[in-house]
């Protein structure tokens, strides 16, 4: 699968270990960077991953911060993206079977690599539920219009 990933100064250890076992596993890996772990904001490099994804040069994004809320609150303000803050591999499955996420933003500060490794798997290899689901996404995407 296509995966852009980033990060803030915060999430770029993570953000380089979860890049390499994405790897490891046979994705085809984007990273939009940072490239070191100097400090930046994350909204610069929430806008890369969402971009990628919105315009469908990747199917999935991975994103990491301290939390991956502020990650995630940037990234769902790009048109098309549905942003998770994920803290548990139970959580990145629904996120996808119910909501049809696109991106997941983790915690590089207090969520372990091991549980975010999960996270990430559950988030790739999850398919969206449908049925009742659908309209629920469709009304999401209708908020884009007001
Ligand atoms: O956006 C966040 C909080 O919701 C992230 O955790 C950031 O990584 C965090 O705000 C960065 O904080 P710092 O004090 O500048 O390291």
């Amino acid at each position: 699968m296509k995966i852009s990933i980033a990060s803030d100064h915060a999430g770029f250890e993570q953000k380089q270990a979860l890049k390499a076992y994405l790897e490891e596993e046979g994705h085809e890996v984007t990273d939009r960077g940072p490239d070191s772990d100097e400090r930046v904001d994350y909204p610069d490099f929430a806008a890369l991953v969402a971009h990628d994804v919105a315009a469908g040069a990747a199917e999935r994004g991975v994103l990491v911060c301290g939390t991956g809320i502020g990650m995630a609150v940037a990234a769902n303000k790009v048109r098309g993206i549905r942003a998770a803050n994920v803290t548990s591999p139970v959580f990145a499955s629904l996120a996808r079977e119910h909501n049809d996420a696109n991106v997941v933003a983790v915690s590089g500060r207090f969520v372990d690599l091991a549980t975010n490794r999960e996270i990430v798997d559950a988030f790739l290899s999850t398919g969206f539920g449908g049925g009742r689901h659908a309209g629920r996404v469709e009304k999401i995407a209708a908020l884009e219009n007001e």
